[in-house]
């Protein structure tokens, strides 16, 4: 059950099931449908351009228009993610096991030392 607003903070997984309620409606009531009958190539393309929206806000320094492109981004991906029938949880417990080691760590393992 999705909270109603100011019940308790709104959570990824609140959206993750909306998405995948809305997977059940009508396109023409629901954009979640409309993109998920658009197929996979079409949602990774609008989830590119809401990055790419992101990442001009960003260097533009509007936080605004960050904060607003950040949610379309996320929205989007996990439309992406439902249509590619992943989950948040295996994407989170994929962040997980990364944290046995930094960043750096987990780049210089790749290849040899220069
Ligand atoms: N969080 C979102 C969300 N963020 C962004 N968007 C939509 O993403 C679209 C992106 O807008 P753009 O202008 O970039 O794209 P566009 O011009 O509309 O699309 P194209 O012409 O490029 O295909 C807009 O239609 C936004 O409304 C979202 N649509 C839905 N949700 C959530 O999903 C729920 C269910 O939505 P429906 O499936 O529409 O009922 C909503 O209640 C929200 O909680």
């Amino acid at each position: 059950m999705i909270p109603a607003t100011g019940e308790r903070a709104f959570t990824l997984g609140d959206l993750e099931r909306l998405i995948g309620e809305r997977a059940g409606a009508m396109s023409d009531t629901s954009y979640t449908r409309s993109l998920l009958d658009a197929g996979v190539p079409r949602i990774a393309k609008k989830f590119g351009e809401e990055a790419v929206e992101a990442v001009i806000a960003a260097v533009e320094k509007d936080r605004p228009a960050l904060l607003s492109e950040a949610a379309d981004v996320i929205y989007h991906l996990l439309v992406l993610l439902h249509a590619a029938n992943l989950s948040l949880d295996q994407v989170v417990s994929e962040l997980g096991r990364r944290t046995r080691q930094s960043g750096h760590e987990e780049k210089a393992s790749r290849r040899p030392a220069t």
